[in-house]
């Protein structure tokens, strides 16, 4: 088991159990412990779910997580951009688990925001926004879209268990997880449990802005990746510069650090697999629920998503070396 680095050893209390312990977080001593969210979320002894949920996705071929340091640089843009270039293939079974617990936007930029989740004898069912490709989100499960969660990493971690273990996902050719920003309870959960099953995870997208502070924030998600040996498939630096609509100019907006990204992938020996430019349209189909690829086949963001996602599938599919 991986004790995250967030883990500080000094805080711990008098007759602490030890973050390995099935005691971990829940003895008495853990009351008030610095660490004692972390080690609520460290998984306890063999856990009698790993079989269900191992069963559960035995069907599905890949399962490729999208992670960033910072909030806001576009990770869910990202999923939601990935997820239905994937459907644009009807060939292809997708299927995309929104870990964002506190903050899911996915509902709204794949155009479900007002579903509600179905329960059938064989479990959850999915939200489906295309005949290819369903979506599961703790939105589907609030009672109005403004209500906010405030969970412990316990029920967090148990949500998880429930989208890996009862939703129905069947036979998939891609699962593609959005998590929220920063190293969080969640990737240990998600780590811990994908680990375990067939094929494991296939890997990680990074997503960074030009920023410094994006930079710096995303390079703790690199070392996360290395840690907890997860295959990083590459970083993608968006927002990198605005192409003008009009007259495809196009303007360095963060100039110092613009270029960060692939300077960032080449120190960490990992693929730099793009850069997405500002377009001020992506904000507004997202908004609306839509396929900003459909509907913008002309804008440079949308070669080079597509660019993007085309390498992911032939490394992810092996389709050519690397
Ligand atoms: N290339 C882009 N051009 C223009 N707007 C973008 C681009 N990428 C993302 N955005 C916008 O930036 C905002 C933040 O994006 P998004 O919600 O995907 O970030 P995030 O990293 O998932 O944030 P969080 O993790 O905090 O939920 C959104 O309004 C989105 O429309």
């Amino acid at each position: 088991m991986t004790v995250p680095d967030e883990y500080n050893k000094e805080k711990e209390p008098e007759n602490c159990p030890g973050p390995e312990s099935e005691n971990a977080g829940k003895s008495d001593a853990c009351n008030g412990c610095a660490n004692q969210s972390i080690c609520e979320s460290l998984p306890k002894g063999p856990d009698p779910d790993i079989p269900l949920i191992q069963d559960n996705l035995s069907q599905i071929q890949h399962k490729v997580l999208v992670l960033s340091g910072k909030g806001g640089v576009g990770k869910s843009t990202f999923t939601s951009m990935l997820s239905w270039a994937l459907a644009s293939d009807e060939a292809l079974e997708v299927g995309v688990m929104d870990l964002d617990i506190c903050g899911p936007s996915l509902p709204k930029m794949l155009g479900t925001e007002n579903e509600i989740i179905h329960q059938s004898n064989s479990g959850w069912s999915p939200v489906y926004v295309d005949d290819n490709l369903g979506l599961i989100s703790i939105q589907f499960m609030l009672p109005d879209s403004d209500a906010a969660i405030i969970w412990r990493g316990s029920k967090k971690n148990s949500l998880i268990k429930n989208f890996l273990k009862d939703v129905n996902w069947g036979p998939l050719d891609y699962l593609v997880i959005d998590t929220p920003p920063g190293t969080t309870d969640e990737h240990l959960t998600i780590n811990n449990y994908l680990s375990k099953t067939n094929g494991g995870i296939d890997g990680a997208v990074l997503i960074t802005t030009p920023q410094e502070v994006s930079l710096l924030d995303v390079r703790k998600e690199l070392n996360f990746c290395l840690k907890a040996g997860i295959k990083i498939l590459g970083l993608i630096e968006n927002m990198s510069g605005f192409v003008c609509p009009n007259c495809k100019g196009e303007s360095k907006i963060f100039k110092p650090t613009t270029g960060g990204g692939k300077a960032l992938a080449k120190e960490f020996g990992i693929k730099f697999l793009g850069s997405i430019p500002l377009d001020p349209r992506i904000g507004k189909a997202c908004d609306q629920g839509q396929s900003f690829l459909d509907m913008y086949e002309d804008s440079p963001a949308t070669d080079a998503i597509l660019d993007i996602v085309n390498q992911l599938r032939d490394d992810v599919e092996g389709t050519t070396e690397s």
